[in-house]
């Protein structure tokens, strides 16, 4: 079953469509990173999903309700980390969580959560004296509140050290284990590769990608990058590499040739560089990363071959 249903969902503010035509499903039960650059309109969709903006057209239904009908219906089963959320400053953290308890309406162990997310020692120190981190760990415990059985995370790795954003993983991992849908956005790759059962990127409003982890690495999979340390290298040699199966593209500034190709055109490049009279002193491989087929789609909107774009038309 959906935990999350977008269906032609637009939403303009005046001049600017934030979101445009958005058809979207995830699954109960599974992590889905909605990524996409700044102003992609993430936050606008998480917004909708929660009824706090409505959209301009289309149709939003969350753990199969209405989103604008049934908005608190939906809240109550939701755990909500919001973007940039202001604690209350002589508030405790303790307090906080007994807060989130009362709002939701449900009983728990105040301190477990607060231990969950590493605030256990700062339970009864005002919320206003927390780093940004601290707050981060405090705002995502109140979301932790009652077990929701969807969790709604706008950039939750902000604030957080390396250790912190681990802890999230394995936090947003044990969510999705007990059963619960999580939703979260990011505008890092890096940060939800490894939770992600699939995602879906966003660039100025349009859905550009929608895929697993798996399915993108994919896409990328097929092709290294090659670079040859030699002692010279000429056009003409270059024109014999490129002239090989499995290359896309070869460069050289003189002292090195670099190789787009398919792992097993490897050792025919240097095989040819060799035979055209060229030393090969050295050479290395390295895989085109996610964060590579990230940036291409953040950035252009270029879908890289395999991969599942499902729309076409990517605004420019
Ligand atoms: N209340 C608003 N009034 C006018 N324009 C808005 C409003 N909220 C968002 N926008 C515009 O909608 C677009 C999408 O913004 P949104 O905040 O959804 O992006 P985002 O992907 O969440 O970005 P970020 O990663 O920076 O949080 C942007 O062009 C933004 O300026």
């Amino acid at each position: 079953m959906a935990a999350i249903e977008l269906e032609g969902v637009t939403k303009r503010y005046g001049d600017v469509t934030a979101v445009s035509d958005l058809h979207l499903q995830v699954e109960e039960g599974e992590v889905f990173g909605f990524l996409g650059p700044n102003g992609a309109g993430k936050s606008t969709t998480i917004n909708m999903l929660l009824d706090f903006v409505r959209p301009t057209s289309g149709t939003v239904r969350v753990l199969s309700r209405d989103a604008q009908a049934e908005s608190v219906a939906v809240r109550r089963r939701t755990g909500v980390l919001p973007e940039g959320y202001d604690v209350y400053e002589r508030l405790s953290g303790r307090k906080h969580v007994e807060f989130a308890m009362r709002s939701k309406e449900v009983d728990g162990d105040v301190d477990a959560v607060l231990d969950r997310v590493g605030i256990l020692d700062a339970a009864d120190r005002p919320a206003g004296g927390y780093s940004k981190g601290m707050r981060q760990r405090l705002v995502l415990g109140m979301a932790l509140v009652g077990d929701p059985d969807l969790l709604i995370l706008d950039e939750p790795s902000s604030g957080l050290d390396p250790a912190g954003a681990k802890e999230m993983r394995e936090i947003v991992r044990a969510e999705a284990d007990r059963g619960a849908t999580v939703f979260f956005s990011s505008h890092v790759l890096g940060q939800v590769e490894s939770v992600c059962d699939r995602v879906g990127i966003m660039r100025e409003g349009d859905l550009v990608a929608e895929d697993s982890i798996e399915g993108l690495r994919e896409a990328v999979g097929g092709e290294e990058q090659l670079v040859v340390t030699v002692d010279a290298a000429s056009e003409d040699d270059l024109d014999a590499v490129r002239a090989l199966d499995g290359v896309s593209s070869a460069a050289t500034d003189g002292g090195t040739v670099t190789v787009s190709c398919s792992s097993d055109a490897k050792t025919r490049v240097i095989g040819a560089l060799e035979d055209n009279g060229v030393t090969v002193k050295d050479f290395s491989t390295q895989e085109a990363s996610l964060e590579d087929l990230f940036l291409t789609y953040a950035e252009d909107g270029e879908a890289p071959d395999g991969v599942d774009a499902p729309d076409a038309e990517v605004a420019e």
